[in-house]
C-alpha cells in the first residue's frame, strides 16, 4: 500500500530526494546527515533533511517529567502522517514499546556506547576530591556516581550538550565535571575534550546508547528494502538483547537501569555476553548480573536476564529509591553508606 503523493512511486521517484525528518538539535542533525550521507553513498538517492520541532526541545522541564518518548513523538507522527519518509532516533532515546504502523528499518553500526567525563582541568573521576560537582540528569548515572562511594555532589541538570560542557568549561562554569554519552560527544566532533571514557564496570551504559534507529512507515516496502542497506546485524543483536532486558523490567528511559551486551567469538561460533545492573538512585545498593547466549536468542537472552535481577530484588530498588531520590531540579545526597536501611541487599558480582 502507498499513498500517491509518496517519494519513489513514480517512475522518475528516484530522482526526488527522501525526505529525512529530524529533530533541531545539533546532535539530531549531525546524526541525521551522517545517515543521510551514508544512504547517498550506498544506494546513490539524494536525501533532504525536514526540521521537526518536539515537545522535548520547547520544554525547560526535566526530562522524567516530561516522560519518555517526548523527543520521538512528533516525529513518529510526521512519519505516520506522511509529512517525512524516514526519521533517525537515538535508539536510546525510543520507548520499549512497538510503534504501530513503523518500522525500524535499519540499525547501523554501534558508535562507542559508555559514556564519558568531561572535567574542570581534565581531572579524572578518581582524582576529583570529595565534595566534587558532577552534573547530569540521568537516574542511571546520578546511582552510578553515588554507588563509587567518594562522596561526589551529584547535581541534576540537562538541556543539550554543549549547554552541559558549558556547566564545565567557560564563564559560566559552576560545575567540576559532567557525565555524557561518548556516542554524542564524538558525533559533535566533542570527543576530544573527554577527560575520562568511564569503564562499563563502574558506569553501565544505558541500553542501545550509542546506537541508532532509522525508521520508516512499515507499508513501504522500497523504503524498507532500501534502508536495509545500512542495517548492521550484529549492533541489532546486541541491542535487542539490552532492550529486551529493560521492557522486561518494565522500566522506562529514565530508570536506573544499565544494560551492555557485547558480541565475541566463541568456540563455537558468536556469542552475546549481556550485563544488566539496577542500581538504587542513592547508589546504596545496586543488583548487577549478566548472561551469555547466541546472537539469534538476543531478545531472549534480555529477558533472562532481567528475570535474574528481578529475582535478586532489582524492583525493589527503583521503586524504594525513586522516591527518595527526586533527581531533578537540584542536587541528590551523597551514597548512604552500603550498610544503611533497605528493603533489598544487592548482588554485586
Ligand atoms: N538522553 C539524551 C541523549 N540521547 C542520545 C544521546 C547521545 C548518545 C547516544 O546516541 O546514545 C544523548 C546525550 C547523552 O546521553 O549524553
Amino acid at each position: 500500500m502507498t499513498t500517491p503523493q509518496r517519494e519513489g512511486t513514480t517512475p522518475d521517484g528516484a530522482d526526488t530526494p527522501l525526505r529525512l525528518g529530524t529533530r533541531g538539535s545539533a546532535l539530531a542533525l549531525a546524526q541525521s546527515q551522517r545517515v543521510a550521507n551514508a544512504l547517498t553513498a550506498a544506494t546513490g538517492r539524494a536525501v533532504e533533511l525536514v526540521r521537526i520541532v518536539t515537545s522535548g526541545d520547547t520544554s525547560a522541564a526535566p526530562v522524567q517529567t516530561l516522560g519518555v518518548g517526548v523527543f520521538v513523538s512528533a516525529l513518529r507522527d510526521a512519519l505516520s502522517a506522511g509529512e517525512i519518509d524516514f526519521a533517525v532516533h537515538s535508539y536510546k532515546d525510543l520507548p520499549t514499546a512497538p510503534a504501530p504502523g513503523l518500522h525500524i528499518a535499519a540499525v547501523p553500526a554501534r558508535e562507542d556506547p559508555r559514556d564519558a567525563l568531561i572535567s574542570r582541568g581534565g581531572l579524572r573521576l578518581s582524582e576529583l576530591p570529595p565534595g566534587a560537582r558532577i552534573g547530569t540528569g540521568a537516574l542511571r548515572r546520578i546511582a552510578q556516581l553515588h554507588a563509587l562511594g567518594l562522596q561526589f555532589e551529584v547535581v541534576a541538570i540537562r538541556g543539550n550538550i554543549d549547554t552541559r560542557i558549558s556547566r564545565v568549561v567557560g564563564p559560566h562554569a559552576d560545575l567540576d565535571a559532567v557525565v555524557l554519552a561518548r556516542a554524542g560527544l564524538s558525533r559533535l566532533g566533542r570527543n576530544g575534550e573527554i577527560a575520562e571514557t568511564l569503564d562499563p564496570m563502574l558506569m553501565l551504559p544505558a541500553p542501545a546508547q550509542g546506537a541508532l534507529a532509522v525508521e520508516c512507515r512499515a507499508d513501504d516496502a522500497d523504503l524498507v528494502d532500501l534502508l536495509a542497506v545500512l542495517d548492521d546485524p550484529a549492533t541489532r543483536a546486541v541491542v535487542a538483547a539490552e532492550r529486551s532486558l529493560l521492557a522486561t523490567l518494565e522500566a522506562g528511559c529514565s530508570a536506573p537501569v544499565g544494560a551492555y551486551a557485547e558480541i565475541a567469538e566463541g568456540d563455537d561460533g558468536d556469542e552475546i555476553y549481556l550485563r544488566g545492573a539496577v542500581i538504587a538512585p542513592d547508589g546504596g545498593h545496586d543488583v548487577r548480573l549478566s548472561r551469555t547466549g547466541r546472537p539469534a536468542d538476543a531478545v531472549e537472552i534480555g529477558k533472562a536476564l532481567a528475570a535474574d535481577l528481578l529475582d535478586a530484588g532489582a524492583a525493589g530498588l527503583w521503586t524504594a529509591g525513586a522516591a527518595a531520590a527526586q533527581p531533578p531540579n537540584g542536587t541528590t545526597p551523597t551514597a548512604s553508606p552500603r550498610t544503611a536501611e533497605a528493603h533489598v541487599t544487592g548482588s554485586t558480582q
